[in-house]
């Protein structure tokens, strides 16, 4: 599959915050994005059951549903949040930490509930500045781009950080008040969407992706 300027390609998302990451990164390649909220019969595709055991499985689940829908390719992204002081919870359930239907700010305040009590905290040289930090942590990304004739691609992406119990910024979606990152002495939700993209497990996945596509560099 190439994609070429003026082309749309279909996210298989209703999450906002990377409908926003999408479009900025496709912007430089001249392709729209249009996400389930977006396009032509998108709302009538029911709930999509996320019910796998991996970042990978829960993203191609979410693209074969929307590219058999429409019968055109579709991307999607399935992500969460590794947390070294909770084994690696919450993961591939990080939209439902607190529930099913929970807000972003149910969630944030779930995590930093759970690892108060569990007496996290980081040492101050690995906390990179970060006040109040809690534990290591990674963002992870599975990006897979179902073609209606069945081929896959898929990608991978990590960022790892610091999570703390201070919010910090106004940007991104999700956990990214609290996820401070050491090299740069700030959150996540403190950068662009463009610095986001440069560094974040969803930008580095989409990196490797174009890179399978054959479209070296673009979108970073
Ligand atoms: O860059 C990120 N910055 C902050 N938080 C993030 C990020 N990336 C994933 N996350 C969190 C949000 C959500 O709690 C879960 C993703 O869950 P996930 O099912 O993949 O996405 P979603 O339900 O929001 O949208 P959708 O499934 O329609 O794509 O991990
Ligand atoms: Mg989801």
């Amino acid at each position: 599959m190439r994609l070429a300027p003026g082309d749309t390609l279909l996210v298989a998302t209703r999450n906002k915050g990377k409908t926003a990451e999408f479009r900025a990164a496709f912007e430089t390649l001249g392709v729209k994005v249009a996400d389930l909220t977006e396009f032509e019969g998108g709302r009538d595709i029911p709930d999509i059951v996320e019910d796998g055991d991996t970042f990978e499985a829960n993203a191609k689940i979410k693209a074969r549903t929307v590219a058999l829908a429409t019968g055109l390719p579709a991307l999607a992204d399935d992500s969460g949040l590794c947390v070294d002081a909770l084994g690696g919870d919450p993961g591939v359930f990080s939209a439902r930490y607190a529930g099913e239907g929970a807000t972003d700010a149910d969630n944030n305040e779930k995590l930093i509930r759970e690892l108060r009590a569990a007496g996290a905290s980081v040492p101050e040289e690995i906390a990179g500045g970060a006040s109040q930090a809690l534990s290591t942590a990674r963002f992870v990304s599975c990006l897979v781009l179902f073609k209606p004739d069945g081929d896959t691609l898929s990608a991978e992406g990590a960022v790892e950080g610091i999570v703390t119990g201070a919010p910090r910024g106004a940007g991104g979606f999700g956990y990214d008040p609290l996820f401070w990152l050491p090299s740069h002495g700030r959150a996540m939700a403190e950068l662009s969407v463009s610095e986001k993209n440069a560094i974040s497990h969803r930008g580095q996945a989409l990196a490797k992706l174009l890179r399978l596509l054959g479209a070296p560099g673009a979108a970073r």
